[in-house]
């Protein structure tokens, strides 16, 4: 039985070229986030396997031999290298009372909790009975990989109490991270977890929330960035909701529709992501100004490329019209069709600049902050070492 108390959180992710086009198969760069979703484990009653997702509004609790009753129903071949099946998706939304088709934040964090529990310990171990709690700093469905974020983190926990991985927090230490080969587990779980919210997941996001830094992403390929300068970058939440799953499907249907339009887009894309990795490859960690007029114009060609797609929106347009007034170039991350667009600040750019842009924004009932790229991965931490304000979000039972 599981007997210690543990926390572990993943970061979310800004995808500064690639998105979409990397679903089918082109180049993506990707850096982690400084907001981060956080997990934590507890014992719990014996027979008894508990579920706390304060951001989506779910609180639920099984019995374990009732879970393991479904799992021997569903997860006889469960291994992280199959996608989840239609057959076992129907059986654990008719267990768990989510409608077919229903896709409302708690229905999808709810299927994916289920069948990452039910397909790991199908695996390696039994239906744990313990606590989990799940809460985060990232907006949940805005483009900053919050899903990823929510799987990479149970994915790192489910493994750990089944024994899969091991518990790298040693008494004293304030934080810990896994063996490149236990990354590797928790990234393809993560993955799994991915395709039950998203349907259809290139996998960048998890494994930015996997090993953190800056990435290059294709094909399920992950090679980190050799060098990546401090970039300044605004992050801008239009607040209109949106679904990466209907985005994704959406992209797909255009693309069946018009192949020899959209075809090329997507090589343009690809393009843009290969030239900008070069292009931040070869500069200083502290660039000057004149490093960024060309990352600035690459920006601007992809907002439209990503317009064409079809996963531009109003909302989005606005945001870009409001930064250009400010002499400022930005795109949308993520899956576009509302949530987060990103800004770039040169460094000469001027802090009441930076005031100006962001009230003008929020007077579009827009909410945007600065952040820092490069953030670790998923990481285990004491609870000595986590701030007063993620412990007071954890202490909610
Ligand atoms: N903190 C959380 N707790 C539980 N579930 C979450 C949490 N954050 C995200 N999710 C799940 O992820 C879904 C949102 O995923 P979606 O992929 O649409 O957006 P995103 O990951 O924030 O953006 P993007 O994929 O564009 O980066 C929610 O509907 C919910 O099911
Ligand atoms: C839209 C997309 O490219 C990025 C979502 O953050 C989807 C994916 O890669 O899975
Ligand atoms: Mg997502």
């Amino acid at each position: 039985m599981w007997a210690r108390e543990l926390v572990m959180s993943a970061p979310g992710k800004v995808i500064l070229h690639g998105e979409h086009a990397v679903v089918l198969g082109k180049v993506a760069l990707a850096v982690a986030l400084d907001l981060r979703t956080f997990l934590r484990l507890r014992p719990g009653a014996e027979g008894r396997l508990s579920v706390s997702l304060p951001g989506v509004g779910v609180r639920r609790s099984w019995d374990t031999p009732e879970l393991r009753a479904l799992r021997g129903r569903i997860a006889a071949d469960c291994d992280e290298s199959k996608p989840p099946s239609l057959e076992q998706l129907d059986a654990l939304r008719e267990f768990a009372g989510i409608a077919a088709g229903a896709s409302a934040p708690e229905s999808l964090a709810t299927l994916a909790f289920l069948y990452m529990c039910l397909a790991i310990s199908a695996k390696y171990g039994d239906v744990p009975s313990v606590d989990i709690l799940v809460w985060s700093e990232l907006p949940t469905g805005a483009g900053l990989g919050s899903s990823a974020a929510y799987a990479v983190c149970l994915a790192a926990a489910l493994l750990m109490v089944c024994g899969a991985i091991s518990c790298p927090l040693q008494e004293g230490e304030s934080t810990a991270r896994w063996t490149e080969e236990e990354l590797t587990l928790i990234n393809s779980w993560a993955f799994r977890g991915e395709q039950v919210i998203h349907g259809n997941p290139s996998g960048v996001d998890n494994a930015v929330g996997t090993w953190g830094g800056a990435l290059r992403y294709q094909a399920g390929k992950i090679t980190p960035l050799k060098r990546v300068p401090t970039l300044r970058i605004l992050l801008t939440n239009t607040k209109v909701p949106r679904s990466t799953k209907v985005l994704v499907a959406g992209v797909k249907e255009k693309i069946l529709k018009f192949p020899a339009i959209m075809n090329p887009v997507l090589d343009s894309i690809d393009a843009i992501s290969q030239e900008c990795q070069s292009v931040l490859e070869a500069m200083p960690a502290n660039p000057s100004p004149e490093h960024y007029p060309v990352l600035e114009e690459f920006f601007d060609i992809n907002q439209h490329h990503l317009n064409v797609l079809g996963v531009g929106h109003p909302s989005l347009d606005r945001l870009c019209q409001v930064t250009a007034s400010h002499s400022l170039h930005s795109k949308l991350t993520g899956a576009g069709g509302g949530g987060c667009g990103i800004t770039l600040l040169p460094p000469d750019t001027s802090p009441p600049a930076v005031e100006a842009a962001k009230q003008d924004l929020c007077a579009c009932g827009f909410e945007c902050w600065e952040t820092k790229i490069g953030a670790p991965g998923v990481t285990l931490h004491s609870c000595c070492s986590l701030s007063a304000r993620v412990l007071h979000a954890l202490a909610q039972s």
